[in-house]
Parts: structure tokens; sequence; C-alpha cells
């Protein structure tokens, strides 16, 4: 059964493609539709600009660009994108979108675990990473690395957009229902509030040394996007261990990869997505909004038991973060209909059943 309104699944954003409403410089890559996503391509050059900036109900990104460019980077054969800077890729994917259509845009998991910021842009926008309905222009990629300098080239994926027609996401009423029968996220005493379930921190650990997670190391060397378990934990992140006392006091400017203390579900007729920031629950943030996909977590694709992995950072002051305590929400949302592929099965996907998890770019041991 398809709902009228809902997140649209793989087989519908194959068909914006074969409409049009979709286009790309090249023909989508195999993998590249997701359960509830698209990933989006970065295109062949990369603008370094000043400053980040808004491109406004005026202007095309286009306009600005000409004013505010320090230099161009072919990404035709990969490039270095340094820290501390920023830079504006247009992306191979553009967009048409039908009048009751719109879009909204995230770093990928992948992304996010690397600590690199990115947000989507399009012409006129007022606010990043939102696509109003009947967009029709370019998409562009703002980008920083924060921690880690990145090399990418053109095709590198770096960030996701999914495709959505009206409003369908759930109430605290339909939410609890909803955990009620197919329990969303591992908790004896569930916290549903404005719309999204709590999850909280795990900073007991796991392992006999009790690892609750990882910090950034700074002047590294560089991370290939593209390459998968190329490089060593070590040379990036210093691990964190309980120690016995389920506490970790998050430094200011540091970046931290933990894990929350429930095991998260969202089954195949619902998307997810963690709101990125609650000033409601401390002076620190889960840093990246994730999507999550259909599927994940689910026993029959294989995900019993996946924990979120969260990326977070402490504002201006030092701040205790303790075991247990609340660190962000899951809001759901109606998918249009049933995905034919679910996040974890045949898709390559990295991150079902996942534990405490760094990104696909390194390999333990
Ligand atoms: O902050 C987040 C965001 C997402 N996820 C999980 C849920 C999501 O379904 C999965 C994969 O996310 P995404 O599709 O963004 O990751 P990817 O980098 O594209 O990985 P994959 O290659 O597995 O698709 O990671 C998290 O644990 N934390």
């Amino acid at each position: 059964m398809t709902r009228t309104t809902g997140i649209l699944a793989d087989r519908a954003i194959d068909a914006l493609f074969g409409e049009g409403r979709l286009k790309s410089e090249a023909p989508l890559d195999a993998d590249q539709v997701q359960p509830a996503s698209l990933d989006l391509r970065l295109g062949s050059k990369a603008m370094r600009v000043r400053a980040s900036f808004m491109p406004g109900r005026e202007h095309k990104v286009a306009d600005k660009l000409e004013r505010l460019t320090l230099h161009e980077i072919d990404l035709e054969d990969g490039a270095v994108l340094e820290t501390g800077c920023v830079y504006i890729v247009p992306l191979m994917e553009s967009l048409d979108l039908p009048q009751d259509m719109s879009a909204s845009a995230n770093p990928k998991s992948s992304t996010g675990r690397l600590d690199i910021f990115t947000r989507v842009m399009v012409d006129h926008a007022q606010e990043f990473d939102k696509i109003p309905a009947g967009y029709r222009g370019p998409l562009y990629l703002e980008i920083s690395p924060r921690t880690f300098p990145v090399i990418v080239r053109r095709g590198s994926r770096l960030s996701q957009i999914r495709f959505r027609v009206g409003h369908s996401l759930l109430s605290d009423t339909e939410l609890l229902d909803l955990h009620q029968a197919e329990t969303l996220v591992a908790s004896e005493m569930p916290n549903v509030s404005g719309g999204g379930i709590a999850l909280s921190i795990d900073l007991k650990g796991s392992g006999p040394d009790g690892l609750i997670g990882y910090r950034g190391k700074h002047h590294t060397s560089v991370i290939d996007v593209d390459r998968k378990a190329a490089h060593d934990v070590l040379d990036f992140w210093e691990p964190l261990y309980s120690r016995g006392r389920d506490e970790l006091i998050l430094d200011p400017d540091e970046f931290y990869i933990l894990v929350s203390r429930e095991a998260v579900h969202v089954p195949p007729l619902f998307a997810a997505e963690m709101t990125p920031y609650d000033p409601l629950v401390g002076e620190f943030r889960v840093h990246y909004a994730g999507f999550f996909d259909p599927g994940f977590g689910h026993a029959s694709a294989g995900g019993a038991g996946s924990r979120a992995v969260l990326e977070v950072r402490s504002h201006e002051v030092p701040f205790i973060l303790e075991h247990g305590q609340v660190i962000g929400r899951l809001v759901y949302e109606h998918m249009q209909e049933r995905p034919a592929g679910l996040y974890g099965t045949g898709l390559g996907s990295s991150y079902q059943a996942q534990g405490l998890k760094l990104s696909k770019h390194f390999r333990v041991g």
C-alpha cells in the first residue's frame, strides 16, 4: 500500500530520475539510491571561499560565488580539503521537484563520524539543508573539515537527500503506540516528548577495558573519504575508557564519538532522524543530525541490538556527561511505501548491528 504523504522510498527515487525530476551529469551509481534517501555526489571543482554564507531570497549561489571565491580546486584527480577552511562544491545532481514535493539533506553518517561539516545549499535559500517544494535548480555542498584534513574527488558522496510529500511526522501518541508495538528504543521507560523519543548515552563501556568512545587527535595525516578500512584507528583517535567512573568530561572544541545506551529500531514503514541539538539537555550537542534508514536495527534485516553512534561536542565550557544522560531524540516519519531494500539487507550497509563504531574508513587491529 502506498500513502499519499510521506518519505519517498527507493523505487520512487528511481522513478524521479526516470521522469527527469532528479537529474545528474552522469548515470546514478549502482548503490546511490538508499532505502529512503539518495547519496549526492561531488562535481568536478571546489571553490574555497572566505566564509560560509546564505544565498538569501534575492540571489543564486553562483552569483555569490563570483564575489566570494578565493580560488578554485580541480577535483577530477582528487584534492585535499584542509581543516578550518570552507569550500563550496557544485553537486552532480540537480532537481526539478513537483510542486507538492520538498526535500531535506544531511551529512551521511560516515561524514559526520569524520567531523566533516557539510550543508546543502540551493538558489535563493534562506535555510541550509532544506529544499523547498517545487525547487528547480542546482545543488551545492558547503564542506568544512573540522578535525581531519580529507581527500575528496569528483563522485565522492558526503551527503544525502530525502524527498517527502506533505508532512507525516508521528505525534507523541502515535510514537508511543508504535513503540509499544515495535520497540523503537530499547528502554523500559521510553521518554517521549516534542514528537521525539529520547536516546541516552552509554558511559559504562564495553569489553574488559570499558571502552566508552574515542576523541579525535589533532595534526593527523589525511583521510581519503572513498577508501574503506584504509586507516589505522590509533593514528587518528584516542580511545577513552570508563575506569569505573561512568562519566566523561567533554573538553570544549574536542570531537568525540560515543554510543547510545539503548538499541534503536526503525521499522520498514518508517524513517527516523536524530535531532541535532536540544538546548534543554545541556551545553553540548550531538553534532550532526543523522538520518536513520528503514530497517536499521530491524531483526529480520540482521539489525537486532543496533546502537546509535553519536558525534558529540561541548559548547564553550567543559561539560560532565553522565551515564544514562539524555543526549538526543529520534523523530519518526512515515514512508510512502515499504522500501524494496531495507538497511542491512544486501546493500553493503556499513553500520547495521553496530555498537560503538568509527566510520568505515578505519581498520581495527
Ligand atoms: O548519527 C547517526 C546517524 C546514523 N546512524 C546510523 C543509522 C543509519 O541508518 C546508519 C547509516 O547511515 P547513513 O546511510 O547516513 O551512512 P552511510 O555513511 O551512508 O553508511 P552506509 O554505507 O552504511 O549507507 O547509521 C548513527 O548511528 N548515528
